[in-house]
């Protein structure tokens, strides 16, 4: 695996975003930008709890912290073939939820190395019971803030594939600072990828489906594997456009179409999606419940593929 010591054209790591404060509770990230995630209970119980019991010891990675239980000291790199015990290709899920995607891609592929990114406790001892259940040994998992992850513990081009998964949406106007997928965030996973790596992302938000075409189109280190496929009538955004799928979001209807319902909608219909630059289904990724639920809401999935240049 090739490790490139700098990458000329993004911004270096000291650029990158680091010296983070505290925690997310109410407050402001690095440089004035809010975190992605906001504190949720972190209480374990019944299977969830014996299962972070048994296992935590061999699987969770525990970094040295600054702060809140999610930061992570910038000093610290994670040693891979050291927690893994082998050296192999690393895969990196952020922002893992449940585990589903993760532990059913390390049951398919045993030579791979997986690393989960969650914030969330209670997700992580879910993914220990899959861990447990399915006999892994090719998978570890960090409580973290991702953006730290992949701004300082994360060795440069360290990483084979990075995959970021129906991120929260943050739909509203007034949140979409909040999303995990923005320019520095490319920046980050540009760093850690290794050249010819992969950056997979999925979303069934289509103006955050936008914001992730446009932020890694956008970004020197990466080029879109299907840039300009599934344009026009093709475009899973001209059927956003075309159907205006609706959803309730904390008791409001929010319309992802070109007539937003809400103001707090983000979304700015535009008829016929002529860029596209949209992936087929990435096969890889298991249909974890999240998504199972966002094809019954009749909602449309949007794939996106980068390689790391
Ligand atoms: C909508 S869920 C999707 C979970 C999973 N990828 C799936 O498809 O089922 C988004 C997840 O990202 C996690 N998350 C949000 N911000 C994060 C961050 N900064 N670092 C790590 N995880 C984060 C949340 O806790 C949540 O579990």
């Amino acid at each position: 695996m090739s490790t490139p010591s700098s990458t000329p054209d993004l911004p270096s790591a000291g650029q990158l975003p680091g010296g983070f404060p505290a925690g997310p509770d109410g407050g402001s990230g690095r440089r004035g930008q809010p975190f992605s995630f906001v504190r949720r209970g972190s209480r374990l119980q019944g299977r969830r709890q014996q299962a972070w019991e048994r296992y935590a010891g061999e699987f969770v990675v525990e970094v040295p912290r600054t702060g809140s239980d999610t930061s992570v000291d910038p000093d610290y790199v994670f040693d891979a073939a050291a927690a893994f015990g082998r050296s192999a290709p690393l895969v990196v899920e952020i922002g893992s939820g449940l585990g589903e995607a993760v532990c059913h891609a390390a049951v398919e592929h045993p030579e791979w190395n997986f690393l989960a990114v969650e914030v969330y406790r209670p997700g992580l001892a879910q993914t220990l019971l899959r861990i447990g259940q399915n006999h892994l040994s090719n998978v570890r998992v960090v409580q973290a803030n991702a953006p730290e992850v992949l701004a300082t513990m994360l060795a440069p081009g360290s990483v084979a594939e990075l995959w970021v998964f129906f991120p929260d949406p943050w739909h509203k106007t007034r949140h979409i600072k909040r999303r995990l997928v923005q320019d520095s965030f490319a920046a980050a996973a540009a760093r850690v990828l290794r050249p010819g790596g992969l950056w997979r992302l999925a979303t069934d938000w289509s103006s955050y489906a936008i914001q992730m075409r446009d932020v890694g189109q956008g970004c020197p280190g990466f080029v879109n594997v299907h840039g300009g496929e599934r344009a026009g009538a093709d475009s899973p955004l001209t059927r956003v456009w075309e159907s205006g799928v609706e959803q309730m979001v904390g008791g409001a209807p929010v319309r992802e179409g070109r007539v937003p319902v809400s103001t707090g909608n983000a979304s700015e219909g535009e008829g016929v999606d002529t860029a596209g630059g949209w992936g087929p289904r990435f096969e890889g990724r298991a249909l974890t419940s999240f998504e199972q639920k966002a094809h019954k809401a009749g909602r449309v999935i949007f794939d996106l593929t980068f390689r790391r240049v």
